[in-house]
């Protein structure tokens, strides 16, 4: 068993005959904030979707707070396609759906933005509440239940105060300049309260000054919720500063693993990576 908040043991994809990710085995801390990074198309994103239950993973095992959440072996055609790893080591299977991961504990953001752009700012943060409310969203929509669905405005409005959104709280979505929305899409990922947050490239599209306020407010709401933090990330300034620990992909494989100043320092990355981040 395993004590790590995340931990992946020889996670592998395949999408047909393509090894999107090869047997990457990894695990984040309590109160880690952990980056992985590597080129466009190193397979990240897809690390992302089976942890939160977007894709099942051809082969491995995923462990949330020391417990299996997640573990599969290749079936059907894929035995006979398969070219990764650790074959024959997960002999169970072990499918989770992302509504039943994020009622875990495990939130996450988009790359590209994902929220409600023609609802409010409120009325965003509210929905995501109810993904984690027992009565859901049905019983919201009927008003099956008003004292619940009441904390859940305060507490939704508590939430947009801390995050120096409520001022905004009337404003469509799509209103708001981008740092803003990216700040929404997280307020959003909070509000079904995970203790683990996933955050896929967070500073897209966003100005040096932009990622620097970002860099800041990841560090706070880490702080102030008692979060546990994985995120994939481009802007090498940002990952520098805010990692623990940076784990480095290159066409699916784990090619490097260490504290900014390892990593930096590490001939195969500089060779995979470091040289064409800064233009990415
Ligand atoms: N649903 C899918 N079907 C087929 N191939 C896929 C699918 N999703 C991802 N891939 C392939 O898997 C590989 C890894 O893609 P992924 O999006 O995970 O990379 P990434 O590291 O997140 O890239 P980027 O930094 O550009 O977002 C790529 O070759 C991609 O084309």
């Amino acid at each position: 068993m395993s004590e790590h908040v995340l931990e992946l043991q020889n996670l592998t994809m395949q999408f047909g005959g393509v090894v999107a990710v090869d047997d990457l085995s990894m695990y984040v801390d309590k109160g880690e904030i952990i980056a992985l990074i590597g080129p466009n198309g190193a397979g990240k994103t897809t690390a992302f979707n089976m942890i939160t239950g977007v894709y099942a993973p051809t082969n491995g095992a995923i462990f949330f707070n020391g417990e299996q959440i997640i573990s599969n072996h290749p079936q059907g055609n894929m035995k006979k396609l398969y070219q990764g790893g650790s074959a024959g080591k997960f002999p169970n299977v072990m499918v989770k759906l992302p509504d039943v991961i994020t009622k875990l504990g495990i939130a996450r953001t988009f790359q590209n933005i994902r929220l409600f752009k023609d609802l409010t700012v409120f009325e965003n943060v509210l929905i995501a509440k109810h993904m984690r409310s027992k009565a859901g969203v049905f019983a919201a929509t009927f008003r099956l239940n008003a004292k619940e669905e009441r904390a859940m405005r305060a507490e939704t409005m508590r939430l947009l105060e801390i995050l120096e959104l409520a001022d905004l709280r009337n404003e469509t979505a799509s209103n708001l300049p981008y740092g803003k929305q990216r700040r929404l899409e997280i307020a959003r990922a909070l509000a079904t309260e995970p203790s683990l947050l996933l955050l896929d490239e967070p500073a897209a599209g966003m100005n040096p000054q932009e990622t620097a306020e970002l860099t800041a407010f990841i560090k706070q709401i880490r702080d102030d919720f008692k979060l546990t933090v994985f995120m994939i990330e481009h802007h090498m300034d940002l990952v520098m500063e805010i990692s623990d620990r940076i784990y480095v992909l290159d066409f699916g494989k784990l090619i490097a693993a260490g504290t900014p100043d390892e990593v930096q320092n590490n001939q195969r990355v500089i060779d995979a990576y470091l040289g064409v981040a800064d233009d990415a």
